[in-house]
């Protein structure tokens, strides 16, 4: 069974700090979608109101077309890793799960069957408390899945892991969306899913700034920027100008244009006597565009060196 997450005009306040500000998106099942913000972009907020865990002040967020405080069996709907670190050190993982599994009428076998699923087999008998980080990542994981949920969703899973951990994550997240579940995974850095969400909701200040997917984000910000790679660097920065570009020096001998189209580029460069070795389309990095959307958005922006941009 199939089923959306929906937020619909989700705000929530503390004191002062408006943390979700007039939120509305959905997450679609077979996607893996990436819900990307700077810190204290309001991710874990949203996904805590998503979750039942906070009341929002206004709207509401729906599981397969019900708020989750109305789901009949929350566990087989929709399994959440909030935080890793949730688990009792004394409890060993078999048992933390048996005990999920026995409080949601979930059969036993399933305990096993997650286990295998995230790889924990042969230290599913050891105590939490001497687990690593990304152990728990894994055991986190096997909760969420134990119920078989068709939504799932994971609060910055890869934070601190090694890189194995992470492409064991990310392998992980597609397998999930190809078998038609709706994935929903919050991160701080846009590289990290890179290569692995289809769809993208970029949050700043509690705002929505882009619902896109990642090849609509990466066009728009690589287009209208030429890169021109010439030895006469501030004449043609000079000539360019005044034919209307937008110049920045990028390296020491590039130069990103922007405003004038590539042809007139080479020929205001010719008609100054000036040569060049390359005249070519931008082509930006999901980080990039990710910056670029979220420059004016970041909590505690720190100030660039000798305070210019
Ligand atoms: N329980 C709370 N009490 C007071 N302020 C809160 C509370 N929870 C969140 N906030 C504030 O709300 C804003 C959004 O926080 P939130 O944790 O949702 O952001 P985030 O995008 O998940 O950040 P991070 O990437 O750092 O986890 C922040 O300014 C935060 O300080």
């Amino acid at each position: 069974m199939a089923a959306t997450i929906e937020a619909r005009g989700l705000r929530k306040h503390y004191g002062a700090t408006v943390a979700v500000d007039d939120l509305s998106f959905t997450a679609e099942p077979g996607e893996v979608t990436g819900f990307v913000g700077p810190n204290g972009a309001g991710k874990s907020t949203t996904m805590r109101m998503i979750l039942g865990l906070d009341a929002p002040d206004r709207g509401e967020a729906l599981i397969g077309g019900h708020p989750y405080r109305t789901l009949r069996n929350p566990l087989c709907e929709v399994g959440a890793l909030l935080d890793a670190s949730a688990i009792h050190p004394g409890r060993r993982a078999h048992d933390h799960l048996l005990w999920m599994a026995h409080y949601n009428g979930l059969p036993k076998s399933r305990v096993g069957q997650v286990i295998e699923q995230v790889g924990l087999g042969s230290a599913a008998r050891r105590r939490a408390g001497g687990y690593s980080l990304g152990m728990r990542q894994r055991l986190g994981i096997a909760a969420a899945l134990l119920g078989d949920p068709p939504v799932l969703m994971f609060d910055e899973p890869v934070n601190g892991l090694d890189p194995e951990g992470i492409r064991w994550i990310r392998g992980l997240l597609r397998s999930l969306a190809a078998e038609g579940r709706t994935v929903f995974v919050s991160s701080h850095l846009m590289g990290e899913l890179e290569g692995t969400a289809d769809h993208l909701l970029v949050v700043g200040r509690g705002r929505l700034i882009a619902d896109t997917t990642v090849r609509e984000l990466l066009a728009r910000a690589s287009g209208e920027q030429i890169v021109l790679r010439t030895p006469a660097r501030s004449e043609a920065m000079t000539l360019l100008a005044n034919a209307g570009a937008t110049v920045a020096a990028t390296d020491r001998d590039t130069i990103t244009v922007r405003g004038i189209a590539p042809d007139r580029i080479a020929a205001v460069l010719s008609a100054g006597g000036l040569t060049f070795s390359e005249l070519s389309q931008h082509r930006a990095t999901l980080e990039e565009a990710y910056m670029e959307l979220t420059r004016d958005e970041v909590e505690f922006n720190a100030p660039t060196v000798g305070g210019t941009r």
